[in-house]
């Protein structure tokens, strides 16, 4: 199953990737960086899945989600009738619970089902018993309740059940988890929480403030970026998988389940430019908790309720989406100095102020502590925004966003009273601009350079006009734009850096695809550029590389024609959101 066969379903505390064929190849439980109990995605079968569909399996005729909700429709024509698939997880009350409704369309219909239940990703064969018609799993911490309309027969460690549905008909299955030293949870009504779940949708879709152009895509990005949130602390995960390959057959595989700054404050961004400041108050008190203490301990990830340790752990009885190994969780990323996201938290918190969200003593104080830190550390090297593995370098784009962290700070204090060393923030400022200008700028090619005396490009220097450190007029922004335009484009989008410089640049082995955020970056530097024909074109190139339900990965390779990198990426439907505006 290639990544854009998948769809998402979640309940706002994890995600299941529900394949074409009508088979849920992935779902951790009871977060998003739970072990997992289907992880077939990263594996074969005998790693845990959940297939539901007409008997022979095949890709569905035609899915789609419900109008502005999460709630999936996959229907099939067979030579004896249509039978539709209802998948969704519905908001979450005790414990979580996968819903799937086999409806008759039209005619009679052979349907099957296979379930196998492996806990720990893939490792635990559970125990399974059969009580009251219904199915228990057990493993260890966890355990799992499937219950049927039909009954359901095991063989082979696995539980299958053929029926029939005919038009009209309505078959609800439902599958629970819990601790499994908790007793056997209460049964929830299918179609009382389909109900349920499509009002929250609905709900939350009609406070949309965006009302341009390609709204469609837009609404379908925030539905995702919003299912990407973690409702019971607010935090934000970059993306609902681990080990999606950047590079098919490749190492760069790591694992996205977890809370950046960088990806979460963009995420925040998004949400608020669309009119969502409930989910920037929750971030903000999120913030407040997961980097409470020395500023010299923020860490540039935590898990989703502001975990510390992340370890990077190789799960070697996986084989890898396409043989794509090493299969890993957690991320050693945990441990790096990416000095941008200073500029990243303090850029959001200050739009979020600008656009509505009250004032707040304890994230001020953080936030000039944070500051303290910026102005110590800003001239040291670091791995960047793009986590490279390789040596700390003096990038670029990291001292951008440091300018921007002393500049939103300046702002503050000018636009909304707050008090601090503004003289000493301004001072600082300009010492910082100017040295990129000088140390970060290469005259001969009147380009800005990935980092301090490289030849390199990087399409992270794309943010230079969009966050204000130079106008768009200025000719070294448009030399830079130029040289990308040159050098970074495969098939028309953006890498992030020279691919074939990759080994040296990241410190990886093998390539990767096109960065999808790059290209989007792009289209708004185009639009400021006033060269809206042109961003219109990319940004349509774009939207058609979304799968059918409008989801994006993190890269798309053009050598294959396939999205590749984790899904759905939050990194990559974020500057979907803003490309509209601007060409709005
Ligand atoms: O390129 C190597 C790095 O790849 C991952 O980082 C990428 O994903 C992050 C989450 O979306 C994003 O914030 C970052 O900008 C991307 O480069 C991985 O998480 C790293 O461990 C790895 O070193």
């Amino acid at each position: 199953m290639r990544i854009e066969d998948y769809a998402l379903i979640g309940d706002m505390q994890s995600a299941a990737l529900v394949g074409r064929d009508g088979s849920i190849d992935w779902l951790c439980l009871p977060r998003f960086d739970s072990p997992s109990c289907f992880a077939s995605l990263l594996g074969s079968e005998r790693n845990g899945h959940w297939w539901l569909g007409p008997t022979g399996r095949k890709h569905a005729t035609r899915r789609r989600y419900r109008p502005d909700t999460l709630i999936l429709e996959s229907e099939w024509d067979t030579p004896t009738g249509t039978v539709r698939v209802i998948d969704f997880m519905p908001p979450r009350d005790v414990n979580p619970d996968v819903v799937r409704i086999v409806e008759g369309v039209s005619g009679s219909v052979e349907v099957s089902t296979v379930l196998r239940v492996r806990f720990d990703y893939g490792r635990i064969v559970p125990w399974v018993r059969r009580t009251d018609g219904h199915l228990q799993a057990v493993g260890g911490p966890d355990s799992a309740w499937l219950h049927s309309p039909v009954p359901l027969k095991g063989g082979d460690y696995a539980h299958r059940a053929t029926f029939h549905v005919k038009e009209g008909e309505r078959l609800p299955f439902v599958f629970t988890w819990h601790p499994s030293h908790q007793s056997m949870p209460a049964e929830i009504s299918a179609e009382e929480q389909l109900h349920e779940t499509e009002s929250l949708w609905t709900e939350w879709v009609s406070q949309c403030s965006y009302d341009g152009p390609h709204r469609e895509a837009v609404v379908r990005s925030l539905i995702t970026l919003k299912a990407l949130t973690y409702a019971p602390t607010g935090g934000i995960v970059a993306a609902a998988t681990t080990s999606l390959p950047e590079d098919l057959g490749g190492v760069r595989n790591w694992d996205y389940r977890y809370c950046w700054l960088r990806d979460a404050t963009m995420t925040v961004d998004a949400l608020i430019s669309s009119g969502y400041i409930d989910e920037a108050a929750d971030w903000r008190a999120w913030l407040l908790r997961a980097i409470a203490g020395r500023p010299q301990d923020l860490q540039i990830m935590y898990g989703v309720a502001g975990e510390r340790r992340l370890p990077e752990l190789e799960l070697d009885w996986l084989d890898g989406y396409e043989d794509s190994r090493p299969v890993r969780i957690g991320n050693g990323a945990v441990e790096q100095l990416q000095l941008d996201v200073y500029g990243e938290v303090m850029g959001s918190l200050y739009t979020a102020r600008t656009k509505g969200l009250g004032a707040d003593e304890r994230a001020w104080s953080i936030q000039r502590e944070l500051l303290d830190y910026v102005a110590e550390h800003w001239d040291e090297p670091d791995e960047g925004l793009w986590e490279v593995r390789g040596p700390r370098r003096h990038f670029t784009h990291s001292k951008v966003m440091c300018w921007v962290a002393l500049d939103r700070a300046v702002r503050y204090v000018e636009e909304f009273g707050r008090t601090g060393p503004v003289a000493k923030w301004r001072e600082l400022r300009d010492t910082v601009h100017a040295e990129i200008c000088d140390k970060g700028y290469d005259p001969v090619r009147n380009t800005f350079t990935q980092s301090y005396g490289s030849t390199e490009l990087d399409a992270s220097l794309l943010l230079i006009p969009l966050v204000g450190f130079l106008p768009i007029d200025d000719p070294r922004v448009a030399g830079t734009v130029a040289a990308i335009e040159k050098e970074l484009l495969s098939d028309g989008f953006v890498l992030r850096y020279p691919v074939a410089e990759a080994n040296d640049v990241d410190g990886l082995p093998g390539a990767e695809g096109a960065f999808l955020a790059c290209s989007f970056w792009l289209v708004e530097v185009m639009a400021m550029q006033g060269r809206k024909k042109e961003a219109e074109e990319l940004f349509c190139r774009l939207l058609a590389l979304r799968n059918d339900l409008g989801l994006l990965a993190e890269e798309y390779d053009p050598r294959y024609e396939r999205l590749v990198g984790n899904f759905p990426q939050a990194f990559s439907h974020v500057p979907l959101v803003h490309a509209a505006r601007a060409l709005s």
